[in-house]
């Protein structure tokens, strides 16, 4: 099997909605041309990180966003993990990545499950709830290299959906995420790094650029990380395209020579389970 090579475009996000889109197509349109075959966007990367702006940007599906989105994979042959984007469906908004294969087709779309409703002293204030709804499905999806699961962001703080994701097969974990200057720092290269290792996976994290104009300042620092725990490519905050190549070689090695996934004991956890 061939090396993947992935394109994480860590955009700067902003108020204007067409801005992002052009944005964002030039940026992929650059990834591809450098040979990217996944190209990964960040959340929420055509509409400010901010509850008052998600139902002014929201889309039903198929929308603006979406059909740009599925137009660039099929023009240019590449998968797109297309971040996140506000989606309006039957009156609820919901945090919803779409992913499309090498033809444009709609290969996979997750919408948030666990949303971010925290308060820390001192630090960040968000309640993602107050605007949007949860999601309630697990995603991993089939591409021609192997199973890919997607989450967004928060999502990835639980390690039991990552779990969830590796039991069905994803080789890859992808999550475009926003972290902060409160928890970014704290806790997302100790994040990252952990899920990587608990399910022996590729895990890439996609972030916006920082803008320290906005009230939402995101921490930047989208990475790959090898399926051994190491960060193997990291971005610093600015705007950037952060390219690296995953060898699935290095999955079935480390999942034979460390086989975790085989010596879990569902035997007993199984009595534990509520
Ligand atoms: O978990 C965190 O610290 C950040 C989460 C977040 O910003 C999000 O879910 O959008």
């Amino acid at each position: 099997m061939g090396k993947i090579r992935v394109g994480i475009c860590q955009m700067r996000v902003d108020l204007d909605k067409s801005s992002n889109l052009k944005k964002a197509d030039n940026m992929i349109r650059e990834a591809a041309a450098n040979g990217s075959d996944f190209v990964v966007l960040p959340e929420m990367f055509n509409c400010p990180y901010e509850n008052k702006y998600f139902p002014i940007f929201a889309e039903t599906y198929s929308g603006e966003t979406t059909r740009m989105l599925s137009n660039l994979a099929k023009e240019l042959g590449i998968y797109i993990i297309g971040g996140s984007i506000p989606e309006e469906d039957n009156g609820s908004i919901y945090n919803t990545s779409y992913s499309f294969d090498r033809g444009g087709k709609l290969i996979g779309k997750h919408r948030k499950m666990h949303l971010f409703d925290i308060d820390v002293e001192g630090g960040i204030r968000f309640k993602e709830s107050d605007t949007l709804e949860y999601g309630n499905n697990v995603t991993v999806f089939d591409t021609e290299f192997c199973k890919v699961g997607v989450a967004i962001c928060y999502d990835m703080r639980f390690p039991e959906l990552m779990r969830l994701m590796a039991l069905a097969g994803a080789e890859i974990i992808i999550v475009p995420a926003a972290f902060n200057m409160t928890t970014g720092p704290a806790h997302w290269h100790i994040t990252v790094r952990a899920r990587a290792l608990d399910n022996q996976v590729y895990f890439i994290a996609a972030s916006p650029s920082r803008d320290l104009d906005f009230t939402y300042h995101a921490y930047g620092h989208s990475c790959i990380v090898s399926p051994w725990g190491e960060i193997i490519k990291e971005a610093e905050e600015k705007e950037c395209i952060l390219y690296g190549e995953l060898d699935l070689d290095v999955v079935e090695k480390v999942r034979r020579e460390l086989p975790l996934l085989k010596h879990r004991r569902t035997d007993i956890y199984d009595v534990y389970k509520k």
